[in-house]
């Protein structure tokens, strides 16, 4: 049975056919992880790509456009020899997503790659396109027999984010797909589980007997999840406008990190029995309650300020957002997950751009020992242990405890044992949709999003989006570019007597 730990074996041949191959994701991340694929030699045996966007290219040019992109994006050095034995796998068709010779062309292309007129060969599509496009070239793809399985020979389809945009979308998105497809072909794209350590939550948590005694109520005492970035918008203005911070990370990206963190132990690392765990986790959290919005979730916009000593601009001044915009860049949620193992536990995450630092950590607040053995001691705080899993950019965990100050008097100070990835491995550099890709050829949808785990996300966020959709933030801009967020979100956790860490 497929399991996210695998031996690395070679997928089976397929043709794989990128739609939007001419655009920035395929630019900037597909072709450098196809091209660490064939480095590692996890490329199958005969394996072709069919690139399809509107623009009119000839296939030596669009050859040409994926030589610069390697170029450009590369995250490791190229050896050209192997570069040009992958170019030259390449072809591209010039068509639009709604015009069925687009299919027809693709249909006769396949057939020729799979080794004749009437030749049926294994095909992942990667839908490289804006969301409108996902469910239409999926009905007119099976519309054309091109979803079709024979025997052994499979057809797959990963689809990229956003799922959806809220509840609603994302269950019809899920009953259009559902509706010519298996769930089993479905690879549905978050790119947080590509990076190594958010699988490595799972192996920190499940490969060690010391911690998981302690993971639960009777140990912790909160939990914070934060992906900080300095980034803006960086020209998806139009993409983000209508998005936002709670949207386009929360549901999916930090919702992986909630589910990893706080799932039981899965009966065995396959897809299914894994992904049931982390569906478990977010139709745990108590739902919140529409009037408890405004205590629970902040959001904030950035305004002007200074990120690594240089002036940024505020959001509201960022090409394609408007001048009196009310998209929020930043979303912070308190949510509590109400099960045996954390309830009374909260769960405190936010993210947003523009922050002072780049930073996505999850600090497990564990609870304070009795003071009582100090109570006839100068101390007044034993202070509490607090263990970090830093998912980037510096990778690692640590764990806070404290020491004795050395010297006559009973003093205790807070200590880290700390580990960092690059300490003990070197991993190439990657873009971590180098997992992906290869998971979906070899059939492992483990690192995918079932149906019921996207749809699981959204039910969680609805209520946030709708009484945000339904008040208009006054206060907007809220916190300078540079700066660790707005000042609500410190409110926040004041009220329940706890501070964020600092970013
Ligand atoms: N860019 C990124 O970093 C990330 C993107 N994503 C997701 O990936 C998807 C693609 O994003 P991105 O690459 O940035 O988008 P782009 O706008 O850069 O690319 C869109 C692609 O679709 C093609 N296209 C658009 N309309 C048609 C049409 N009617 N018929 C045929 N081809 C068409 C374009 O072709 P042409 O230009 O030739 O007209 C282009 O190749 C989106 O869902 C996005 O949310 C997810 C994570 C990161
Ligand atoms: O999906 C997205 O993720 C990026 C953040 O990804 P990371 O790997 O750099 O942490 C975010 O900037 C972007 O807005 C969002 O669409």
């Amino acid at each position: 049975m497929a399991s996210i730990f695998k031996t690395g074996r070679q997928a089976d041949p397929c043709t794989m056919v990128i739609f939007g191959a001419s655009g920035d994701l395929t630019k900037r991340l597909l072709v450098p992880a196809l091209y660490n694929l064939k480095h590692a030699g996890l490329l199958p045996e005969g394996f072709r790509l069919i690139g399809i966007a509107r623009s009119p290219l000839d296939d030596e040019t669009f050859r040409q456009e994926f030589t610069k992109a390697i170029t450009e994006f590369a995250t490791t050095d190229v050896d050209m020899a192997e570069w040009e034995d992958l170019v030259a796998r390449v072809t591209y068709h010039s068509g639009a997503f709604d015009d069925p010779a687009t299919y027809q062309t693709l249909a006769d292309d396949l057939a020729e790659a799979a080794g004749g007129p009437d030749a049926i060969g294994n095909c992942l599509f990667y839908l490289a396109t804006a969301p409108e496009f996902f469910a239409p070239i999926v009905e007119r793809l099976a519309a054309a027999g091109l979803t079709r399985e024979q025997g052994e020979t499979w057809r797959r389809v990963i689809v990229e984010k956003p799922f959806g945009h809220d509840l609603v979308s994302a269950r019809a998105l899920n009953a259009d797909l559902l509706a010519v497809l298996n769930e089993r072909q479905i690879y549905r794209i978050d790119h947080y589980l590509g990076k190594e350590t958010v699988q490595n939550i799972m192996v920190f948590r499940f490969a060690n007997g010391i911690f998981e005694p302690l993971w639960n109520r009777d140990h912790i005492d909160h939990v914070q999840i934060t992906v900080a970035e300095t980034v803006g918008v960086e020209g998806r203005g139009s993409f983000y406008e209508q998005t936002g911070a709670l949207r386009d990370m929360v549901p999916n990206h930090l919702f992986q990190l909630l589910s990893f963190i706080a799932m039981e132990a899965p009966t065995s690392f396959a897809a299914d029995a894994l992904r049931s765990e982390k569906v478990k986790v977010l139709d745990s959290v108590r739902p919140i309650d529409p009037a408890s919005v405004p205590m629970d979730a902040v959001r904030g916009q950035y305004g002007a300020g200074v990120l690594a000593e240089k002036p940024v601009w505020a959001y509201r001044a960022e090409p394609r957002i408007a001048a009196d915009s009310v998209t929020e860049t930043y979303a912070a949620l308190k949510l509590n997950i109400d099960n045996w193992r954390w309830a009374g536990v909260p769960f405190y995450m936010r993210t947003g751009k523009r922050l002072r630092r780049r930073m996505s950590e999850i600090a497990i607040q564990f609870k304070r020992a009795p003071i009582a053995v100090f109570r006839d001691t100068p101390v007044e705080d034993v202070g509490s242990n607090l263990l970090v899993l830093r998912i980037q950019p510096d990778e690692g965990v640590s764990l806070q405890f404290g020491a004795k100050i050395p010297g006559t008097a009973l003093d205790i100070g807070n200590v880290k044992m700390n580990f960092q990835y690059q300490d003990y491995f070197q991993s190439a550099p990657s873009t971590g949709y180098e997992t992906l890709i290869y998971d979906a050829m070899i059939g492992d949808a483990t690192l995918f999003q079932r149906a019921d785990n996207v749809e699981a996300g959204w039910r969680v966020v609805q209520p946030v989006l709708d009484v945000w959709a339904s008040r208009r933030p006054r206060d907007f801009p809220n916190y300078e570019a540079g700066t660790q967020g707005p000042r609500q979100a410190d409110e926040l956790l004041a009220r329940d007597g706890r501070v964020w860490r600092k970013i």
